[in-house]
């Protein structure tokens, strides 16, 4: 499924958080938004999951019009992994993947054999099977992010929405996340730090500085010494990786 967003403009409280952005994520891409802390990425992903509504713009999801269509039906698309996954009530693991499955139930439908193989499918692609009767809530914060992971991928979106998706991760699952995001091989597109990890990652690339998009493009046109700077106010060199042959960045 692809995504289009146009002329997105959000204000709180009288300032503005998002100016007019508009972008997009062909079906099977995998498109990164990068930018400062509070630049306005997870404001934007916000209205695009319609928690948060824009004063101005629309937001298209294949044929659908994001922010008139009803909840529930989007949720049948469109999986979120947040970046803050705090809950107050306690569930086990099973129970809290098995909310993945919610918007293919009907009201008062039970779970059914599909939606428990499903729900062990993700656990096992998450490489959490054996914590599926611990407590949520005593999970480390990694492990709680795979978790929400597991739900989204029992959800079988058709594209997906990820804020942070490394955050709380040890380098060994930030890079098995991303590539097993990537293998689902739908439209995605991610609010990331690790420019590194999103020059290595992504098709295309968004580069944003006070609510506003800079530059976009594939990473090698957007992660410039110039760019960098620019935004983030770090001086750095940009080297090609000998072992890799993606983008590597020497902060100076
Ligand atoms: N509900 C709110 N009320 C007031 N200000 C808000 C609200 N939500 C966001 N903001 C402000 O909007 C700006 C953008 O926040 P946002 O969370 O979108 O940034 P971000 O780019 O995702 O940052 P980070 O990289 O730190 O996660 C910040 O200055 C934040 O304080």
């Amino acid at each position: 499924m692809n995504l289009q967003v146009e002329n997105i403009s959000i204000e709180i409280g009288k300032k503005q958080i998002v100016d007019d952005i508009s972008l997009r994520v062909n079906s099977q891409q995998f498109v990164g938004i990068l930018g400062p802390n509070g630049c306005g990425k997870s404001t934007l992903l916000k209205s695009i999951y319609k928690v948060l509504s824009p004063n101005k713009g629309y937001v298209k999801l294949g044929e659908m019009d994001v922010l008139k269509e009803k909840s529930k039906k989007i949720a049948k698309h469109l999986g979120v992994v947040g970046q803050f996954n705090e809950i107050s009530f306690d569930f086990t693991v099973e129970q809290m993947v098995m909310m993945g499955r919610t918007p293919h139930k009907k009201l008062l439908d039970s779970e059914a054999k599909k939606d428990h193989e499903m729900v062990e499918q993700a656990l096992k692609t998450v490489n959490l099977l054996a914590y599926k009767n611990r407590s949520f809530l005593t999970l480390s914060g990694g492990e709680k992010q795979r978790v929400i992971l597991a739900r989204v991928l029992a959800q079988e979106p058709k594209f997906l929405i990820l804020d942070e998706p490394t955050n709380h991760l040890d380098v060994k699952y930030q890079i098995e996340i991303i590539k097993m995001v990537k293998q689902i091989n739908i439209g995605t597109l991610a609010a990331l730090h690790d420019l590194t990890l999103a020059g290595s990652y992504c098709d295309y690339l968004y580069l944003l500085k006070n609510g506003s998009v800079v530059t976009y493009g594939k990473p090698e046109e957007v992660l410039t010494k110039e760019n960098i700077e620019f935004v983030f106010d770090v001086k750095c060199e940009i080297y090609q990786n000998p072992v890799t042959g993606h983008i590597g960045i020497a902060y100076l």
